[in-house]
């Protein structure tokens, strides 16, 4: 699909194939007292692609990824999420839909009392209580290895843990459940820059193998040119444009223009530009280092804090 500016209130309802849209918006509008966040806001997630989320502050997009996964009641508009219409939905309806999903929050919004694998055993609990101890702890422990945390991890507290252990520890909870679909909100802010790219290639790597959905809210914009299949771009309370970087260049919208052509902007095309033209052995080589050096691991193994870097 290429990229639109949005004139018309609504995005083409027959944009994907029936089935083929994980997520449909439609006519969104949201607001706090007399401030309208979204008015008229349209929106198509397809299936197995990871939609970055981007806009200025206070633009809507958590708002916006609070009115799908039902945590914000919007004034009026549609949400579908697996062809399931999302608003209005009696409680066992919507709980049946939202197993179906993971939500990785900003801060990771873990229970600061449990440690990581009894987080991560929360959904598990809630969703089929009569799973047995050991098997919960056997799920648990798969979890935190698949978010690339080392075994020690699962028994330590969110206290105890770095930024970047704490988002990994948030992203093995949201995986809990074998969801079709991740919600993520900023997941690398806060990170250096080389525990952001590994988190960056453990979603990649996720969504690859397990077919996921992402729905990923980012400010940042190596995020956006190393994993993102496409970008919309939510201003004037609604999504102004929704496509690939290369076609989301080609509008002639300020804001675009100055957030993908601004000088952040042009270092991170120049840093995806190098990378594509790496060898793939020498760029998994790059992986597994920025795996091991990012917080994750090392902290895990040795229970000190990740080094400082600069956020990126
Ligand atoms: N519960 C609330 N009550 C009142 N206003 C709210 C509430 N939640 C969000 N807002 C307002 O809605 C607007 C959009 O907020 P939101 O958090 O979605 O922005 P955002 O695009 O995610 O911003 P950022 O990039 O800074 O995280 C902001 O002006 C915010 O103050």
């Amino acid at each position: 699909m290429s990229a639109a500016l949005a004139e018309k209130p609504h995005e083409d309802p027959d944009a994907f194939k029936k089935g083929e849209a994980v997520i449909i918006v439609r006519d969104l509008k949201n607001g706090f007292g007399e401030q309208m966040v979204h008015d008229g806001l349209d929106l198509q997630v397809k299936k197995g692609e990871i939609l970055g989320v981007v806009g200025g502050s206070g633009t809507g997009k958590s708002v916006l990824m609070r009115s799908i996964i039902g945590l914000q009641q919007p004034l009026s508009g549609e949400v579908e999420v697996f062809g399931e219409p999302m608003i209005g939905r009696e409680e066992h309806e919507a709980r049946e839909i939202r197993k179906r999903w993971g939500v990785l929050f900003q801060g990771g919004a873990l229970f600061s009392t449990l440690t990581v694998a009894e987080n991560v055993e929360v959904p598990l609990r809630e969703y089929y209580p009569s799973l047995d101890e050991a098997l919960l702890d056997q799920i648990a422990n798969y979890k935190v290895a698949m978010s690339g945390l080392a075994p020690e991890a699962g028994a330590k507290f969110p206290s105890e843990l770095s930024g970047g252990m704490r988002k990994r520890a948030g992203l093995a909870r949201s995986l809990a459940l074998d969801p079709e679909l991740l919600f993520l909100d900023e997941p690398t802010a806060g990170l250096d820059p080389i525990g952001a790219a590994a988190f960056d290639d453990l979603i990649k790597g996720l969504k690859e193998t397990l077919g996921l959905t992402v729905f990923l809210i980012t400010h940042d914009l190596d995020t956006l040119h190393a994993i993102c299949d496409r970008i919309a771009v939510l201003a004037d309370k609604k999504v102004v444009a929704i496509g690939t970087i290369p076609e989301l260049l080609a509008l002639d919208h300020p804001w675009i223009q100055e957030y993908f052509n601004g000088p952040r902007g042009r270092a991170a095309n120049e840093t995806s530009e190098r990378h594509a033209h790496d060898d793939p052995a020498e760029n998994q080589k790059r992986r597994d280092a920025a795996l091991n050096s990012a917080g994750g691991d090392t902290v895990a193994q040795n229970g000190t804090e990740n080094p400082g870097g600069e956020d990126r």
